[in-house]
């Protein structure tokens, strides 16, 4: 790609939580004119209206998708309630690359699609195509295809801790325990009751107990890189902070593995990835110290039950955990070096 060539950019639900960190990454991404934005019940508002921290950029006003001339678009980011996102991503020219950042394409099986998400999937010929977006474990398949599913905030966070251990056959496939915590902007900007200050704040409670729709995506990578079904007992919990996600695994170790092994392979797995780093013996992964970068930490710990280990992970859920992660994939997309617009580092305290 010449570098004086603009890709053009429209964000589908760019009055939301997800869609507007992908506006202010993207904003000061060297090839990225942002050319839509697209709301709905927004629609018609300039941005900065919505967003009054992103007043200094000069961008288009919020558009409903049916006003867009999509000839001058050359991707679409895609921060639409899951369920929802689909429909309109079928709606796009076929020349147009999309980088989805809800569920819709994240899970191969259809049917399991339509059991967690409540109903059918409308563009299943496009679903097939579709690339499952965890940027460090897919970097080939990302780079060739027209539709990445960006991963859900949870499995991010714990398929980096866990996938290279699956892998390496250092951990069992049975008996994973999945302790996760997430701010409240993970649930994002429609009011919800259990988002209230009020309601939310001075309290910690889980939610999804046994039937979160993140353990299929969860499974499904899992078991993938396991070659045999693997089950996971996965609970979030909703913790009174804005941003960041902490996932703690603990694990059954295989064999005679230690947890000193389990910390060199994830060392060995992500040494060439710029946004992951195993943090040294000593240091807790936590959220402060990832917060608004696309970094994730991961920590591992022996366990004082013998046979298992306690593996630590922990991302900026709107940035790694989705918009981040879409700009990542988005450079390898159009051949750019991955880190391009993400290279800010955390904001601490
Ligand atoms: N929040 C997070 O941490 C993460 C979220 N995700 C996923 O990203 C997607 C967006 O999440 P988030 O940004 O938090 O959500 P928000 O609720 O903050 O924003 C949703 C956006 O979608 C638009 N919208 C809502 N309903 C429709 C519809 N029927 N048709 C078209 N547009 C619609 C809204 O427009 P308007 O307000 O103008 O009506 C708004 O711009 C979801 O699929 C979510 O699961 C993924 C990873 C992390
Ligand atoms: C706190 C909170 O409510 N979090 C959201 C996760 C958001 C996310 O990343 O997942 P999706 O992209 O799959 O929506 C939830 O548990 O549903």
């Amino acid at each position: 790609m010449a570098s004086n060539t603009l890709i053009r950019a429209a964000v589908l639900g760019a009055s939301g939580y997800t869609g507007a960190d992908l506006i202010r990454l993207a904003a000061r991404h060297p090839s990225i004119k942002i050319a839509a934005l697209i709301a709905k019940g927004h629609a018609g508002q300039p941005l900065a209206q919505v967003f009054p921290h992103l007043v200094s950029l000069d961008v288009p006003k919020l558009v409903t998708a049916d006003e867009v001339d999509w000839s001058g678009i050359d991707v679409a980011f895609c921060g639409l309630p899951h369920g929802t996102a689909h429909a309109e991503i079928k709606k796009l020219p076929e020349r147009v690359k999309v980088v989805d950042m809800s569920a819709d394409f994240r899970l191969r099986d259809l049917g399991t699609y339509a059991e967690w998400y409540g109903g059918e999937h409308s563009a299943p010929e496009l679903h097939e195509s579709a690339v499952y977006g965890l940027t460090e474990h897919y970097r080939d398949a990302i780079a060739k295809a027209r539709i990445v599913a960006c991963p859900g905030c949870y499995p991010t966070a714990v398929l980096l801790a866990l996938l290279p251990l699956m892998k390496s056959g250092l951990i069992s496939s049975e008996d994973i325990i999945i302790d996760a915590k997430s701010g409240v902007s993970g649930a994002g900007r429609t009011l919800k009751q259990n988002i209230l200050f009020s309601e939310a704040g001075e309290g910690l409670s889980p939610y999804g107990i046994g039937s979160h729709r993140h353990v299929p995506e969860i499974e499904q990578e899992l078991g993938a890189v396991a070659e045999m079904p693997v089950r996971v007992n996965f609970t979030p919990h909703l913790v009174p902070m804005t941003r960041g996600e902490l996932c703690t695994s603990y694990v059954r170790l295989a064999g005679k593995a230690a947890a000193a092994d389990l910390r060199k392979a994830l060392a060995d797995a992500y040494a060439t990835s710029p946004f992951v780093r195993v943090v040294e013996e000593g240091v807790i992964p936590a959220t402060q110290h990832v917060r608004g970068s696309n970094y994730c930490h991961i920590g591992v710990f022996a366990d004082r039950l013998p046979g298992r280990a306690i593996v630590v992970s922990a991302i900026d859920n709107l940035v790694k955990g989705s918009a981040g992660q879409a700009l990542q994939n988005f450079n390898l997309m159009y051949g750019l070096d991955e880190t391009t617009a993400l290279e800010q580092l955390p904001l601490f305290p």
